[in-house]
């Protein structure tokens, strides 16, 4: 079992809390800060965003924060220059977050490589073709890097099956239609989705999409996810706030949603 998988595991039956904050916003001191505070406000995992100016899948939060970290010049090498000096000092690993443009443009296996060697754990990118999912996998099992496939409420059984078998470990399930934000209502169907999946595999499962209060938190930790990514909640408690301020609020939404998961 690989790094991401043995750390959503481990946790005596307690549900983890992924963090995701896009790299550079609203400049990389701050996200060198948010590493550091996430991680010591209990994030088990975290997921790191690499900015990108054609998101699809990002609700307007998530867009808004990669717009102004390009507007900084964040680039993915700076990400990873960052990122090779924080990494060895937290404990919660780091996934690399990506869409496959930015993947293919640096070449995949110089793209694996190098997050790698920056201390990287896992890797997801959510507009992955599974027809290509085999090279990359053997890329990231090359460079000890957990790929992470998505599984959403619309995956056929076949397409469900074929990611199943292809995951090395940890399965990402989306919890809704349409793109990334905060919602009101996660739907219980999702627990009965995780519950066919925990049925037909031993996979680790991290639930996103929409996951925005503590209520939701403490509901959805008693199903049968092993995670839960918090991502728009997270970032639009750093919008437009001083550098001191966005790590502020953002420490303290990380505590209170680890709280929640243990009520
Ligand atoms: O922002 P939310 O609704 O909490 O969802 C997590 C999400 O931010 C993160 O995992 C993510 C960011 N961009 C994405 C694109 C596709 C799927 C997932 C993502």
């Amino acid at each position: 079992m690989t790094l991401i998988s043995e750390t959503l595991t481990k946790k005596n039956s307690k549900c983890s809390l992924i963090p995701f904050i896009t790299a550079g916003y609203p400049n990389l001191q701050v996200t060198v800060k948010a590493l550091y505070a996430l991680d010591e406000k209990g994030a088990d995992v975290i997921e790191l965003g690499i900015p990108y100016s054609d998101a699809l899948a990002d609700g307007p939060v998530i867009q808004e924060s990669s717009r102004k970290a390009l507007e900084q010049g964040v680039c993915l090498d700076k990400i990873l220059c960052m990122l090779k000096k924080v990494s060895p000092n937290i404990n919660a690993p780091v996934i690399i977050f990506t869409y496959y443009n930015p993947v293919l443009a640096r070449g995949m296996k110089k793209f694996i490589q190098d997050i790698s060697f920056s201390g990287a754990r896992g890797l997801i990118i959510p507009d992955l073709p599974l027809e290509e999912v085999d090279y990359i996998l053997k890329l990231c099992t090359q460079f000890n890097i957990e790929l992470i496939l998505f599984i959403a409420p619309t995956s056929s059984e076949i397409r469900m099956a074929s990611i199943l078998s292809k995951s090395p470990g940890c399965i990402y399930l989306v919890s809704s239609y349409g793109v990334t934000g905060m919602r009101n209502k996660i739907s219980i169907n999702i627990d009965k989705l995780a519950q066919k999946i925990k049925a037909k595999s031993n996979k680790v499962i991290i639930l996103g999409f929409g996951i925005s209060s503590p209520q939701q938190v403490s509901t959805i930790a008693k199903w049968h996810v092993d995670g839960l990514v918090v991502g728009s909640a997270f970032m639009s408690t750093m919008l437009n706030k001083s550098d001191i301020e966005a790590i502020q609020s953002l420490s303290e939404a990380c505590e209170t949603f680890k709280a929640a998961i243990d009520n």
